[in-house]
This record gives structure tokens, sequence and C-alpha cells, in this order.
């Protein structure tokens, strides 16, 4: 069990991360989600002290700076470029392998699991991004650890990259590891992790299993079709109800069919087609991160935590409810594309961060 508590970290800008405190289970791939500039790369420093700021983070009760053989015990990949340019991804293997006490055997063993065998020769300078990338997941590997801390993992992958990654996670997690792996791609986290640590603006805006998230918090609208919207519009506002006008079909703020099937009958106004359509995981996720962008001075956000922090919805695909009126019609409805990244914050102006920190612009 990972248990961070209380981080944050304040800079010049008023930029950083607020007070994050969130828990991170084994045998599950926990996807941290968060727009570009969230904090995401922040709070994973952080996590492992490779930061200055506030609060703590204990991997099974201990720090990462407590942790015995921490590259047996925690794999992290927080830099896909930190292999010397000049050093063959064998040689750079061998030396972090020789530093953190893991036999050089785990050497060829992770370079075959990671896809790197063939250009184990080659400098890590001439890698592809998406092999620096399997050669930074290839290091977090060496020491067989029992923890995973992955920054943005699938970046820079193919396709198929990012489907050998998603695999290579779950079967990871399904061996009992603790993986945390950030992402700021909505579709991708959705197919990977079980449970979702989403924060905005360097706050928390909710925690817990991806499946609790999207029931809490999916929101459903009733679609109606009918050959006269404006009559049947005016009715239903009449009713109380908020609708829009989507092309021909109108879209009405309730999961409610029996009452706009009910207004529509009182209406004289024949509807062909009415069903229930869930929000996908990108309207949730950015109406979700678009309110806590909105109220982001991060540096001096207020303490948020798991438990307290506000949730929002998120499915991985849409769904579409057959309703029980005119004419069921289970119509396919919007869902995220695999490849949706989320827009960067509204309130945070600076470029994303790969950077390393800038320490003259922090303030502890
Ligand atoms: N060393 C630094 N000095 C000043 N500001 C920084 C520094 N590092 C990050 N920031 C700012 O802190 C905020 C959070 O950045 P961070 O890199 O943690 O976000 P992120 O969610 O990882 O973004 P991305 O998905 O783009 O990698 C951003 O506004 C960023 O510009």
């Amino acid at each position: 069990m990972i248990v961070a508590d209380g981080l944050g970290k304040s800079y010049r800008d008023g930029a950083g991360v607020g007070d994050l405190s969130f828990t991170v289970r084994p045998g599950v791939v926990t996807g941290f989600l968060g727009p570009n500039g969230a904090g995401k790369s922040t709070t994973i420093r952080l996590m492992l002290g490779l930061t200055r700021g506030r609060g703590r983070t204990t991997f099974g009760g201990r720090t990462y700076a407590e942790v015995p053989g921490p590259l047996r015990t925690v794999g992290v990949l927080a830099d896909a470029a930190a292999a010397h340019p000049a050093r063959t991804a064998a040689a750079h293997l061998h030396m972090v392998a020789a530093g953190g006490g893991v036999p050089s055997r785990r050497v060829r063993e992770v370079l075959a699991e990671t896809g790197l065998t063939s250009v184990a020769r080659k400098p890590a300078g001439r890698l592809s991004l998406g092999m620096k990338q399997r050669l930074g997941l290839a290091t977090a590997l060496l020491g067989d650890p029992e923890y995973l801390i992955l920054d943005e993992p699938a970046n820079g992958l193919d396709p198929q990259g990012v489907r050998w990654i998603r695999d290579l996670l779950k079967r990871l997690a399904g061996e009992g590891r603790t993986v945390f792996a950030s992402s700021h791609l909505l579709a991708e986290t959705a197919l990977l992790a079980e449970d979702l640590i989403v924060i905005a603006g360097g706050r928390l805006v909710s925690a817990g299993p991806l499946d609790e998230f999207v029931r809490r918090h999916a929101r459903a609208d009733v679609v109606a079709r009918t050959e006269h919207p404006a009559a049947l519009l005016v009715a239903l506002a009449r009713d109380g109800l908020r609708v829009r006008q989507e092309a021909r079909d109108l879209v009405v703020e309730t999961a409610d069919t029996e009452r706009v099937a009910a207004v529509a009958g009182r209406a004289g106004v024949q509807v062909r087609e009415l069903f229930v359509r869930q929000s996908g995981l990108e309207d949730a996720f950015l109406a979700a991160t678009a309110a806590a962008s909105a109220a982001a001075t991060p540096a001096a956000a207020g303490p948020a935590t798991a438990a307290a922090a506000p949730a929002v919805a998120a499915t991985a695909g849409a769904a579409a409810t057959p309703a029980a009126a005119a004419t069921p019609a289970a119509t396919p409805t919007e869902s995220a594309t695999a490849a949706t990244p989320i827009p960067p914050q509204a309130a945070t102006t600076t470029p994303p961060s790969a950077a390393p920190d800038r320490p003259r612009q922090e303030l502890p």
C-alpha cells in the first residue's frame, strides 16, 4: 500500500500542487490522471522525495528514503531520458543494477521483457522516443520491485506499444504489485486502471475505483428524436426541464424518460426515439477538471483528501440505455477515442514540464 499524506509544493508563479492525500492499493493498476500541467510529475517527485516540498509518502510504511534497497522495492520511471546518451542500453542497465545490488542476469531478463534485446548494444541517445521509454521501464523493473511509480509510461509509444504496456502493467498488478501510472490520456487510463486518482490545477478531484467513480457521477440525459423539435422543446421547457437542441435531437437534462414521454404525449408531439445517453469519459472529465481549474490557486489550495474531495464521472465508453418509451432505440453515443488528450489547464499557462526542477524558482 502506498500512502501519500499532505503532499504540497509551491512554485513562485503560484503553480504547484495543493495538499494532496491519497492511498494506492496493491493488486490493481491505479491511474493518476490529470491534464497537462495539473501537477502529476510534481506529485510523483514529491512522493519519491526527488523534490523539496510538504507531506510524506510511505511504501509499505516506509518513505522512499527509508526503504532498504530502493531499486528492489520501488521501481521508478520519472524521466525516460535519464540514461547517458553515449551509454548502450545494456550498459546503462548493468550500471544501475550494480549500483542497486541487483544481479546482472536481470539485465537480460528486463531487456527481453521490454522488447529491447535487439537494440541492447545501441547507445541510449540513438534510441527512438518509444525505445527510450521502454528503457526507462526496463530500469524500473530491474529490481523486480513490489511498487511501480511510472510517470506517463505510454508516452512516445506507438499503438502496439501502448497495448503492450497496458498488458504488462496489468500483469504486474495481477502479481500483487502496486502499480501507480500517470497519464493525461483519458481513454488509455480507463482501459488500464481499476482505480483512478484525478487531479487538476494541483488539487485532488477524485480518488477511488473507476467503476464507483462512473456509477456515482455519470451524468445522463434523455435524447428525444422527433419531426417537431420546436414544439417539443417548448413543451419540455414549460414543464420545467432544461433542454437543448442538437441537430434534430432534443437533449433533456434528466434521466426520466417517462416524464419526457408524458410531456410529449400531452403536447401531442409524436416522438420517434427516446433513450438515455450517459456522458462519456471525456465530457465528465472535462467538467470535473474545469471546475478544479477555475478554482485553482494550487499552491495555496486547502487540504484535499481522497475521502473529502469532490468526485466526478468518467466512463470508458458511453452507454445508451434503451428507454421504455415511444420507440426504444439503443443508439451508441459518444465515446472517448483512444488518443484523446485532456486539454491543458486553463489556469496553468506554463508549458508542460517534463523538465527537471528549476530550483531557483522553488519555495520549499
Ligand atoms: N521546476 C519548476 N518550476 C516552476 N514551475 C514548475 C516547475 N515544475 C513544474 N512547474 C509547474 O507546476 C505545474 C505542474 O507541473 P507538472 O509538470 O507537475 O504537471 P503534469 O501534470 O505532470 O503535466 P504534464 O502532463 O504536462 O507532464 C505546472 O504549472 C508547471 O508549469
